[in-house]
C-alpha cells in the first residue's frame, strides 16, 4: 500500500483556512494519507483559560493525573474533530482517531515525574489497513492508553513515528519551522545520525525540536528511509504530497542504513 505518514502540529491547527487548503491538496493528490496530528497551542490556551500551570521538560508536558483529562478534552477532542469536519468539508471521507482504536499502539508512562506522559509502542495495524483500503482518511490525536487503562498523553512526533512504523510508511513531520535550524537560522537541508548527536550536545538542537529530530531518526532506522521534517508554510509543499518523490522543502533525517526495496516490502 502507497501510504503516507503526515504529521501536522503548531500553529497549523488554528488557522482554519490553512488545514482546509491542505485537504483540498490531499483530496487533489489522490496520495493514500494517514494524518497525526498535535495540538500544543490548544492545550496551552485551555490551560490558561483555566488558569492551570504547564511546564515541559525537554520538550514534554509534564501531565499531573488531574489534568489528562483537559489535555483529552483538547486533542482527541476539539483539534482531532475540527480537523475532522474541515476534512468532510474538502469532500474527504475522515474518522477520528486516537492511539489506542483498533488496538493500534499500547502506551507505557515514561516516568512519574511526567505523570500522565506515555510512550509508544505498535501493536495492530488491522483498523489502520481496514479503513485506508475502504477510502477514509485516518485523522489521529495523540492520546495513547496504557495496560491499566489509563489515558495518557504522548508527543505528537513520536505518535507519528509509531504510526509510520506500525504501516512501515514514509513520514513527513510538518511544523511551524522550515526545518531544523543551524546557530545563525539557516536551514540544514541534510542530517545523520552523527549530526544530530553533535547539534543536540551543543545546544542547537533543543525543545519541541530534540524531541522531534530523536523521533525522526528513530522512525528513519525503523523504515529503512529517510524521514522529513517541513514547514506547513511552504508553499511547495502542497505540490510535495503528490510527488512521489517525496521531494519536501526542509530537512532530511537520515537512516543510519537505507533498506533495500525488498526490505522494505517485508516490512
Ligand atoms: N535547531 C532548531 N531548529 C528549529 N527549531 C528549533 C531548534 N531548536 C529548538 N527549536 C524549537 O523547536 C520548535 C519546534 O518544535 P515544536 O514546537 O515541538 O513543533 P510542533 O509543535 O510543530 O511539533 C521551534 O518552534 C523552535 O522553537
Ligand atoms: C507529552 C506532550 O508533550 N504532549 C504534547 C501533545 C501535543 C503535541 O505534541 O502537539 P504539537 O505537535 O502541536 O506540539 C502536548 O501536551 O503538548
Amino acid at each position: 500500500m502507497n501510504v503516507l505518514v503526515v504529521k501536522v502540529g503548531g500553529a497549523f491547527l488554528d488557522d482554519t483556512a490553512i488545514a482546509s487548503a491542505f485537504f483540498e491538496a490531499i483530496r487533489a493528490s489522490q496520495q493514500q494519507i494517514v494524518l497525526v496530528h498535535g495540538g500544543g497551542n490548544a492545550v496551552e490556551r485551555l490551560f490558561n483559560d483555566l488558569k492551570l500551570p504547564s511546564e515541559k521538560i525537554d520538550g514534554l508536558r509534564v501531565t499531573p493525573k488531574s489534568q489528562i483529562q483537559y489535555v483529552v478534552g483538547a486533542l482527541a477532542g476539539t483539534v482531532n474533530k475540527q480537523l475532522c469536519a474541515l476534512a468532510q468539508q474538502a469532500k474527504l471521507n475522515p474518522v477520528g482517531l486516537s492511539l489506542f482504536d483498533g488496538n493500534m499502539t499500547q502506551a507505557t508512562k515514561v516516568s512519574p515525574q511526567l505523570g500522565n506522559v506515555g510512550s509508544v509502542s505498535c501493536t495492530d495495524k488491522r483498523l489502520l489497513s481496514t479503513l485506508l483500503s475502504a477510502d477514509y482518511l485516518p485523522i489521529i490525536s495523540s492520546i495513547g492508553a496504557d495496560k491499566d487503562g489509563e489515558l495518557l498523553n504522548v508527543n505528537a512526533d513520536q505518535a507519528a513515528v509509531v504510526i509510520a512504523k506500525l504501516l512501515g510508511s514514509p513520514l513527513v513531520l510538518l511544523s511551524d519551522v522550515a526545518g531544523v535550524l543551524d546557530d545563525s537560522k539557516a536551514l540544514i537541508p541534510q542530517l545523520t545520525h552523527q549530526h544530530i548527536s553533535d547539534l543536540i550536545d551543543a545546544g542547537t538542537i533543543k525543545d519541541g525540536m530534540s524531541v522531534k529530530v530523536i523521533a525522526a531518526l528513530d522512525a528513519a532506522n525503523a523504515i529503512g528511509q529517510p524521514v522529513h521534517i517541513a514547514s506547513w508554510r511552504n508553499s511547495q509543499l502542497l505540490g510535495s504530497l503528490a510527488d512521489k518523490q517525496r521531494a519536501f522543502a526542509g530537512t532530511t533525517i537520515m537512516p543510519d542504513k537505507p533498506l533495500s526495496k525488498e526490505e522494505r516490502k517485508a516490512l
